[in-house]
């Protein structure tokens, strides 16, 4: 269905093992053409007798994996690959891996792969990978802002350094990761040690099928429903709101660590008016823009056989999509995830029913 190449961000906050992980997956036989992105050459430290041919920014690997620095600004370098790609002056690659820095927040690079013109021609974003390091975490999750939107916004979180924690602070860390992104699997590392298949397809086109997985890709279930009057299975239209249950799905309170973090979903059973969908998340984007970490759904459009997927990133969306059909293993209701700072789960459930139910 999509002829573009999948894009994974690879971040994690400083000396996570971002490198580590890199280094691991560049030997593996499983990377043959994948392209990945880094600051420099030096700081994975390729193994020479795994290069096959350098150049000044670019080094195939005999694992077929190939290796390309940043020059410029990571989108001219991206634009730079894919026309040198297209010039057979690199050889095919159907995965691109970017490695980002430390410290860097993967928002802008995801807005510039989900909306550059020129780019999304050649690109498309599979996920974000975040490595969370099992030692050292906690403390950068209380001390960093970054590390927690890193965590936060990821499609997959991988736990390095397990090595060194014992079980009882490793079930504390995933249970601070489960309460700030609860849909990410949560992978473990040793000593870089993983499976590449673990960390790729995470986007809505599943590469085995070459169809969209929605369901997957979405995995409402995996979020507390915060939709007052929490019918998500029952198939009853929902009307105005009943304040007598209104509280009772607020249990999942987040807030033990101070992140502000909320992870949640809302429902809505009937077909949805497009014009009051776009308003309300314009609304949301326009005075929240920065806090809406992520926001993923499927939507049952009002006069509209298929249904529409839409996928933000703080003040950026994706262009809505139509997919060829609903799922078969999903019943046909809006379902939407976000993942949200500072902003409380009610707030966007009064205002879902009061643009849509206009
Ligand atoms: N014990 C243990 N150490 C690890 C593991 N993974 C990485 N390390 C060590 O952690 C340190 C930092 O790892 P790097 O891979 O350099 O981390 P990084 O995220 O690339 O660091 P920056 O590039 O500085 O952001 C290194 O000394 C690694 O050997 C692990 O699973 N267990």
């Amino acid at each position: 269905m999509s002829h573009e190449v999948p894009v994974s961000i690879l971040t994690g906050f400083l000396g996570a093992g971002k490198t580590t992980l890199l280094r691991h997956l560049l030997a593996h036989p499983e990377m043959g053409q994948t392209a990945v992105v880094i600051n420099e050459f030096g700081e994975v430290g390729l193994d020479h007798n795994l290069v096959e041919k350098s150049s000044e920014d670019t080094v195939l690997l005999s694992s077929g994996c190939l290796c390309c620095t940043v020059r410029g600004d990571l989108v001219k370098t991206l634009q730079s690959l894919s026309i040198r790609r297209i010039r057979g002056e690199v050889p095919e690659f159907e995965r691109l891996v970017v490695e980002t820095t430390g410290l860097a927040d993967p928002a802008p690079i995801l807005h510039t792969l989900m909306n550059d013109e020129i780019l999304t021609r050649d690109y498309r974003l599979d996920g974000v990978i975040s490595v969370v390091d099992a030692a050292n975490g906690p403390d950068t999750l209380d001390t960093h802002r970054e590390s927690v939107k890193q965590a936060a916004v990821a499609d997959r979180l991988v736990l390095t350094k397990t090595d060194l924690v014992g079980a009882r602070e490793l079930d504390e860390l995933e249970a601070r990761l489960v309460a700030l992104n609860p849909a990410a699997p949560r992978i473990g590392a040793d000593h870089g040690r993983v499976e590449p298949g673990a960390l790729f397809g995470a986007g809505l086109y599943d590469p085995a099928t070459k169809s969209a997985d929605v369901r997957r890709w979405l995995k409402a279930e995996a979020y507390a429903d915060a939709s007052a009057d929490g019918t998500p299975h029952s198939g009853a239209h929902r009307h105005h709101h009943d304040d007598t249950h209104r509280h009772q799905h607020h249990q999942h309170d987040v807030n033990r660590h101070g992140d502000g973090i909320r992870a949640f979903s809302l429902g809505w059973d009937r077909p949805v008016d497009w014009d009051h969908l776009a308003d309300w998340i314009e609304m949301l984007v326009t005075l929240y823009g920065g806090q809406i970490l992520r926001l993923k759904g499927v939507v049952d459009v009002e006069g509209e056989e298929k249904p529409v997927v839409v996928h933000g990133v703080q003040h950026v969306f994706h262009p809505p999509a139509r997919l060829p059909e609903w799922p078969a293993d999903m019943d046909r209701r809006t379902r939407l995830v976000f993942i949200v700072k500072d902003l409380d789960p009610e707030m966007f459930d009064h205002t879902m029913q009061a643009f849509l139910d206009r």
